[in-house]
């Protein structure tokens, strides 16, 4: 996937560039990253990309045309129909499912905004999709659309390793992940569960789902009301919920 991104602090990405599966992915070349700085493509000789707001208030706002010169740029490089991510409080909330449909995808241009925000004609002009990492104000975009990136990344092709992607599915049907245990075998009190010692992979995948839905049931009921559970899954969140002395 070819992903550009307009940033003000490009800089900032070397933390998916060069580190771990997006690294991996970088230096594979399966995921291309290109930068492009509004601040670049600033006019005056103070290289403005943000103003006053009109209407008073507080902090700055994101200019249009610095904006639109490098989205622009971004375009004639990755090719004039690609999406226009914006990542905003306003956006539609990141869930897994539009990271996948977002991963089929051969390009996507992603703009991190920075101040109080962008002049809200370049969204209507230039923006095709706004999402949203979470119901909470961080102080620019770069990590919002870092989220995304690695989110995204994952669910490339041949990104994870076989290894890896089985932990992917537990995230890929809906549910929260089974509890997780490496050595030692015995650390304090605490033991490691018997039936992840004993090799038995039907028994394993069983309680793996079993604790999966559990979990789910406990803290985001939201999710599980969301799901059409199988004859399976019914049996074993019942089997948790009486277990758990409700
Ligand atoms: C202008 N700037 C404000 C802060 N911001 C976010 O809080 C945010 N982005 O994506 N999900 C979020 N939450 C990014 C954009």
């Amino acid at each position: 996937m070819h992903l550009g991104v307009i940033s003000l602090f490009p800089e900032m990405y070397r933390a998916v560039a060069d580190y771990g599966v997006t690294g991996r992915a970088v230096s594979q070349g399966r995921l291309v990253l290109n930068f492009w700085n509004p601040r670049d493509f600033a006019q005056d000789k103070h290289r403005t990309v943000d103003d006053r707001p009109y209407g008073g208030g507080p902090g700055m706002v994101m200019k249009v045309e610095p904006l639109q010169a490098a989205i622009n740029a971004a375009k004639q490089q990755l090719g004039s129909d690609t999406k226009v991510i914006y990542l905003s409080p306003q956006g539609q909330v990141l869930d897994q499912q539009s990271l996948v449909t977002m991963s089929q995808r051969q390009s996507m241009i992603v703009i991190a905004g920075r101040y109080e925000g962008i002049d809200e004609r370049l969204i209507a002009s230039q923006i095709d999709e706004e999402w949203s990492i979470g119901d909470y104000v961080l102080s620019g975009g770069e990590l919002a659309s870092m989220v995304l990136i690695d989110g995204v990344t994952r669910l490339l092709p041949g990104v994870l390793g076989d290894e890896e992607s089985a932990q992917q599915d537990s995230f890929m049907n809906g549910l929260l992940d089974h509890p997780h245990y490496t050595r030692p075998e015995q650390l304090d009190n605490q033991a490691v569960p018997s039936v992840l010692l004993g090799g038995d992979h039907e028994a394993i995948r069983k309680w793996r789902l079993k604790q999966s839905l559990g979990r789910t049931w406990l803290r985001r009921p939201d999710l599980l009301a969301m799901k059409t559970l199988s004859d399976e899954q019914t049996a074993l969140l019942e089997e948790f919920i009486a277990e758990h002395g409700q």
